[in-house]
């Protein structure tokens, strides 16, 4: 069957091809509203929003401890939540489960001993009641080559698209991938990705979480930065890069002291390695020509933030334990007014 026509099928507009037994199509893939889940003191989620629409790839993204595993899990229906609503193509998310529209890729999971890709794949497939036929999984996944070989025998990288091929047998239309490209190697990952995208393709929606900023930019409509549990920013990449990330301007101090550059208009943050001075800019223009007016324009480089820069400017640093109690929630201008928060020293260390 041709991508665009099993597109169509999973558009809102053909219910009645969603498959047997499944509930009535809705609009939105993934609808959580003011979710929290706390654990003992440790609030890990602090009231949630998020809709995914049909067809969308997001990507979830915030610090160690931030509330991402927890929030897919509450996703997944695997655990309950505190407090707000989660809901799955309109329904409860076990049923969604139930009726194989959802696959999962989770961090734990070991390989089954002695049976083929190709076994496990069709084991995993007959337990649902519209799989998707063996062989195009195996090609998605893109384990035409590995079909005959032991599961417990493969490389790292061979045995995370195995996991991949398993969440995708029961031809689900969202799937949720919780770090799917750790550990792997450069090819590896590339290979992951060139499958979700495949699976993308086909009109089905994604959301992974990940550490690799970079993975986030090139396979994702949409990100959506955690932070202590809540929503720091959500939106395309260019987006966020644009409006939280601001300009990056450089130059060489020749000498000259660094003091007082904090103060220069639109400089939002200052950090000094040996001789070379990097703002942080929500206004490079006129930070560039108040540093001409003081002679410091050595070497000058203005370049847009990146993802990392934006990410770094949006999330905490865990130098202490999550938020044990509420918080205000973080609005759009609370966002803007992070931007003049410095980043923390060590903070470069604190991502991948
Ligand atoms: N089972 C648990 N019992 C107690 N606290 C937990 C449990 N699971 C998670 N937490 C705490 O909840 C917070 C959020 O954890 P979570 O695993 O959701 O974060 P994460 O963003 O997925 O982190 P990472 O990127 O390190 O995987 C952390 O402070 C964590 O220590």
């Amino acid at each position: 069957m041709k991508h665009a026509e099993r597109a169509a099928q999973k558009s809102p507009m053909a219910p009645s091809a969603l498959g047997v037994g499944r509930t009535p199509s809705a609009p939105l893939a993934v609808h959580l509203s003011n979710v929290s889940r706390t654990y003992g003191p440790v609030r890990a989620v602090d009231g949630l929003d998020l809709d995914i629409p049909r067809g969308q790839t997001v990507a979830l993204l915030g610090r160690n401890g931030a509330g991402k595993s927890t929030s897919l899990s509450m996703l997944l229906g695997l655990l309950p939540p505190s407090s707000g609503e989660v809901r799955l193509f309109g329904a409860a998310p076990q049923r969604a489960v139930r009726e194989g529209r959802v696959g999962a890729m989770l961090q734990d999971g070991k390989p089954i001993p002695r049976v083929t890709v190709r076994e496990l794949v069709r084991f995993v497939a007959s337990s649902y009641p519209a799989p998707l036929p063996v062989a195009e999984t195996l090609a998605i996944a893109g384990l035409d080559e590995l079909a005959h070989r032991r599961v417990d025998k493969l490389s790292g990288g061979q045995a995370q698209r195995v996991r991949f091929a398993v969440a995708l047998a029961g031809d689900p239309e969202l799937i949720v991938l919780d770090e799917p490209t750790t550990a792997l190697d450069v090819a590896a990952r590339r290979a992951f990705w060139e499958a979700m995208r495949r699976y993308a393709r086909r009109g089905n929606t994604v959301l992974f979480s990940t550490h690799y900023l970079q993975e986030a930019d090139e396979n994702a409509d949409r990100i959506v930065v955690i932070d202590r549990g809540r929503v720091a920013a959500d939106g395309p990449a260019d987006e966020i890069k644009r409006t939280v990330g601001g300009s990056l301007v450089a130059f060489d101090l020749a000498g000259a002291p660094s003091a007082g550059l904090a103060l220069l208009p639109g400089v939002t943050s200052v950090e000094v390695h040996g001789d070379r001075a990097r703002l942080r800019s929500s206004n490079s223009d006129a930070t560039v020509m108040a540093l001409a007016q003081r002679g410091a324009i050595r070497s000058l480089e203005v370049a847009p933030a990146s993802l990392e820069e934006a990410f770094l400017a949006l999330t905490t640093a865990l130098t202490t334990a999550p938020t044990t109690a509420p918080a205000p929630a973080r609005t759009q201008a609370a966002t803007q007014r992070r931007t003049a928060a410095p980043i923390p020293p060590h903070a470069k260390e604190a991502t991948r």
